[in-house]
C-alpha cells in the first residue's frame, strides 16, 4: 500500500516538526496537521515564518519549503481525517491531575477523543499511528474504541514513538538513530507496518527502521526515556558526593564516559532534568509497574524522580546557605528559564522549582531567557499554586537585557545552558552587582576560573 495522504492530530512540539520533515522529505505525500488550538494553527500559517509557534534550529527553513506545497496546517480536523489514509495521533498525554492514578498515570482523555473522532468520521479504511508517548497496551484501548464506534471500516493501529529531543528536533528527525514501528503480527498488520516503513524509507536507511510488536514499541519509548533520565539522576547523585569530597563531577563524567560500555552522552551534571516528558513518562512507568503488582520495579524507577527533585531543591538551598542563610529582599538573577538550550519550551523546567523555593525565602528574582516570553514565566510559576499571582508578579520580573537584570543583584543563577551566557562581558556584570557577587552555575558552562579572577564568588554543580 502506498500512502499519499497523511493527517496528524496535534500541532505541538512533536506533531509540527515531525510532519514538517515528512512533508519536506516526501513531496508526493500530502500532509495536513490539525489542532483544536486555533491560535497555534494560525501561528503555523503565519506569513512571517519567524512567527511559527515552536522554536527549533532549522525548522523555519523546512516549513518554508514544504508549507502550502504539500504541508498544511488546519483546524478542520474532520476533513483531514476523512481524506487521509494514515492518521498520526500526536496529542499531549500529560500526567493525570485527578481521580484514579492522579499524579502518576498518563491522562489519555485527548487520545480517546481523537479515537472517537476518527471512528465517527472515517468512511474508508485507515491506518492509525500512535505518535504520542503512551502506556504499554494503549493500542488495545484505541482499537476497541475504533472498532466499537466506527462505521464498519477497518482500522490498523501502529505504534511509532518519537525519539526527537527538543533543541535538536530537526537534526534528530533528519538523521534518527532509529525509527521504531510496532504493529500487529498478522498479514494486515504487516501491510500497515510496511506502508509506514515506506514513508520513512524516503530518507532513513532501512537498517535503521526497526519493526516490533505493538507492545514492545510502546514500552520501548517509556524505557528509553527512563534510561536517559536515570543517567542524569545518577550523575547528579554523584555531583552531591563530589561537593563533599573534593572530587569534580566533570572529571568523573569524563573518566567514566570514556568506558565504551558506559558511553559519554547524557552524563552532564545539572540543576536537574526538566522537559515535558522525562518525569511524566517515568511516573507513568511507575504506575504501570504498580498496577501489575511489581512494587520493587516501581520503587526502582521512582528513585530517578526523587533524585531529580532533590537536585533542584539542593541547588536552591545552596544559594540560600551561601548568601548567609537569607535571600529575603535580595535580587537574584536567573539566566535561563527554558528546560534546556535552543528551545522556548519551559515545561517542568528546573528553573520553575528553584524559583519557587527562593520565592518561599522572599527573594526577588529577575529572569532573563533569550527565547521565553514574559507571560510564560508567570504562567509557569502561577501553575504551582504556591502563592497568589499578584505575589508572583511582585517578586519576579522578566527582563530583556541580561546586563540590566544584573544591576544591584546579589547573585546570578545559571539555569539553562544557552551558549550566549558563556560569551557575556562578566566584568561588566560584576561591576553592576552588589559585593560579594555570587554566581551559581547550575549547568557547568561558565568559566569559573575567569570569574574568580574578576572577583566573583563562583559555585557550580559537583565541585
Ligand atoms: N515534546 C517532545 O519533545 C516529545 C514529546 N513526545 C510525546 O508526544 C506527545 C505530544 O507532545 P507535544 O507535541 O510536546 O505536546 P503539545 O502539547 O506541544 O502538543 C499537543 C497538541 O495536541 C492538541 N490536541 C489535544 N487534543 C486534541 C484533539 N482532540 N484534537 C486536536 N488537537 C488536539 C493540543 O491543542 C496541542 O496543540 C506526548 O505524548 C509526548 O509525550 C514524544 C517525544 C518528544
Ligand atoms: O520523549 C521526549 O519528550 C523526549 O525526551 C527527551 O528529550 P528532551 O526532553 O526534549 O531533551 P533532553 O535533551 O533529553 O533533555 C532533558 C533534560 O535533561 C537535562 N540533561 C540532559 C542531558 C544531560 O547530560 N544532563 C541533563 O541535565 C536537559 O538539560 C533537560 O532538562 C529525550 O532525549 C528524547 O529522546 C525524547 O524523545
Amino acid at each position: 500500500m502506498v500512502v499519499r495522504n497523511i493527517c496528524c492530530i496535534g500541532a505541538g512540539y512533536v506533531g509540527g516538526p515531525t510532519m514538517a520533515v515528512i512533508a519536506y522529505k516526501c513531496p508526493d505525500i500530502k500532509v495536513t496537521v490539525v489542532d483544536v488550538n486555533e491560535a497555534r494553527i494560525k501561528a503555523w500559517n503565519d506569513e512571517d515564518i519567524s512567527n511559527i509557534p515552536i522554536y527549533e534550529p532549522g525548522l523555519e527553513d523546512i516549513v518554508a519549503e514544504a508549507r502550502d506545497r504539500n504541508l498544511f496546517f488546519s483546524t478542520d480536523i474532520e476533513k483531514a481525517i476523512d481524506e487521509a489514509e494514515m492518521i498520526f495521533i500526536s496529542v499531549n498525554t500529560p500526567t493525570k491531575t485527578y481521580g484514579l492514578g492522579k499524579g502518576k498515570a498518563a491522562d489519555l482523555k485527548y487520545i480517546e477523543l481523537c479515537a472517537r473522532q476518527i471512528a465517527s468520521v472515517a468512511k474508508t479504511d485507515k491506518i492509525v499511528v500512535e505518535k504520542s508517548t503512551l502506556p504499554v497496551r494503549t493500542a488495545e484501548a484505541i482499537k476497541s474504541i475504533l472498532d466499537n464506534t466506527g462505521n464498519g471500516v477497518k482500522f490498523h493501529i501502529l505504534s511509532n514513538p518519537e525519539f526527537l529531543a527538543e533543541g535538536t528536533a530537526v537534526q534528530d528527525l533528519l538523521n534518527p538513530d532509529r525509527v521504531l514501528i510496532g504493529g500487529e503480527t498478522n498479514e494486515d498488520g504487516f501491510v500497515a507496518i510496511n506502508a509506514l516503513v515506506d514513508v520513512y524509507a524516503n530518507w532513513v536507511g532501512r537498517d535503521k527502521i526497526l519493526t516490533t510488536n505493538v507492545w514492545s514499541s510502546e514500552l520501548s519509548k517509556l524505557t528509553a526515556n527512563a534510561f536517559l533520565a536515570q543517567r542524569v539522576s545518577s550523575i547528579n547523585a554523584i555531583s552531591a558526593l563530589c561537593e563533599q569530597t573534593g572530587a569534580d563531577v566533570n572529571e568523573v563524567s569524563k573518566a567514566i564516559g570514556m568506558d565504551s560500555r558506559i558511553g559519554s552522552k547524557f552524563l552532564k551534571a545539572s540543576v536537574g532534568f526538566g522537559g515535558s516528558c522525562f518525569q511524566k513518562d517515568i511516573l507513568n512507568l511507575v504506575y504501570i509497574a504498580k498496577s501489575y503488582g511489581l512494587n520493587e520495579v516501581a520503587d526502582y524507577w521512582e528513585q530517578v524522580i526523587k533524585m531529580n527533585d532533590y537536585q533542584k531543591r539542593r541547588f536552591a538551598s545552596n544559594i540560600v546557605k551561601t548568601l548567609y542563610n537569607t535571600v529575603s529582599g535580595k535580587k537574584i538573577v536567573f539566566l535561563g528559564w527554558a528546560f534546556k538550550k535552543d528551545t522556548n519550551d519551559t515545561r517542568e523546567s528546573a528553573a520553575i522549582y528553584v524559583a519557587d523555593d527562593l520565592l518561599n525565602e522572599e527573594a526577588n528574582i529577575a529572569v532573563y531567557d533569550p527565547k521565553v516570553e514574559k507571560e510564560i514565566v508567570y504562567r509557569d510559576i502561577d501553575n504551582l499554586n504556591t502563592r497568589t499571582s499578584e505575589l508572583n508578579r511582585k517578586h519576579i520580573e522578566v527582563v530583556n537585557d541580561p546586563y540590566e537584570a544584573c544591576k544591584d543583584a546579589y547573585a546570578i543563577a545559571v539555569l539553562t545552558e544557552w551558549d550566549e551566557f558563556k560569551t557575556y562581558d562578566w566584568q561588566r556584570i560584576y561591576d553592576k552587582m552588589k559585593k560579594p557577587a555570587f554566581v551559581f552555575d547550575g549547568r557547568n558552562i561558565i568559566d569559573g576560573e575567569k570569574l574568580r579572577e574578576i572577583g566573583f564568588v563562583f559555585r557550580r554543580i559537583g565541585n
